[in-house]
């Protein structure tokens, strides 16, 4: 009997727009409808990407470095676990994948597209996600939801403008391609929010 393939879906969005809140509720949501899914993040999802990602996420290196360790990571995390998934006919879930190194690499840190859109066809030329959630708001309300107590890794230390650059790229990439991207106001309230990502995912699996 052939498998149908799983479906893809990236969560994407600045420090404290609200991912990882809602990670939690599309697992649950899509468990609840019988499908068997794999949950990972990025950088990280396998034990070498979690040590690129500590490296990473607290290194001073050059922008490039930073780009290249990014996709190492990811290259580990599709052949490990995305890639297994999908074809298991699972469904792969990733908090972050290659639209956040267009948006912090070459929005925040300012590298240029064409290279990063190199690595991506390197790295990944018959892989997208089948569903980006983009969680859109102002670096105002993001900065106030980051947890004033916890320490903040290099990315999270950047500054307003960087911040700016990179909601900037995010929607950018958004409207680049418009048949994945879903851009949801990540500043209504939870319950708001839920209601829009089910009926997408009821939409998705209506296919
Ligand atoms: N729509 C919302 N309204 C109010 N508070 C929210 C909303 N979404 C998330 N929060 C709160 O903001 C904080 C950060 O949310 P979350 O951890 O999901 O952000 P994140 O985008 O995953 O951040 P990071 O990328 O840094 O992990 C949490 O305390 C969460 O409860
Ligand atoms: C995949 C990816 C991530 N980043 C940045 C974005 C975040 O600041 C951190 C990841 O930490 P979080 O727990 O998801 O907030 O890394 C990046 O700059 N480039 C990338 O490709």
């Amino acid at each position: 009997m052939t498998q149908h393939r799983g479906k893809f879906i990236t969560f994407e969005g600045i420090d404290g727009a609200g991912k990882s809140t809602h990670i939690a509720f599309v697992g649950d949501y899509l468990k609840n409808k019988g499908i068997k899914l794999v949950s990972s993040r990025e950088p990280g999802g396998t034990p070498l990407g979690e040590k690129l990602r500590d490296l990473v996420l607290h290194e001073k290196m050059h922008l490039e470095t930073e780009a290249l360790l990014m996709f190492a990571s990811r290259r580990e995390h599709i052949a490990q676990v995305i890639e297994p998934a999908l074809h298991s006919g699972a469904w792969a879930i990733s908090d972050r994948f290659t639209d956040a190194s267009f948006a912090y690499q070459g929005g925040g840190r300012g590298m240029d597209l064409a290279k990063l859109e190199a690595l991506e066809q390197w790295v990944h030329p018959h892989l997208q996600p089948d569903l980006t959630l983009l969680f859109d708001v102002p670096l105002e309300v993001a900065r106030a939801r980051l947890d004033a107590t916890r320490s903040l890794d290099k990315f999270e230390q950047e500054k307003a403008d960087f911040f700016a650059a990179t909601r900037n790229e995010y929607l950018r990439r958004a409207t680049q391609f418009p048949a994945r991207f879903r851009v949801i106001d990540s500043t209504q309230s939870i319950p708001d929010i839920q209601l829009r990502i089910a009926g997408i995912l009821d939409e998705m699996l209506a296919l």
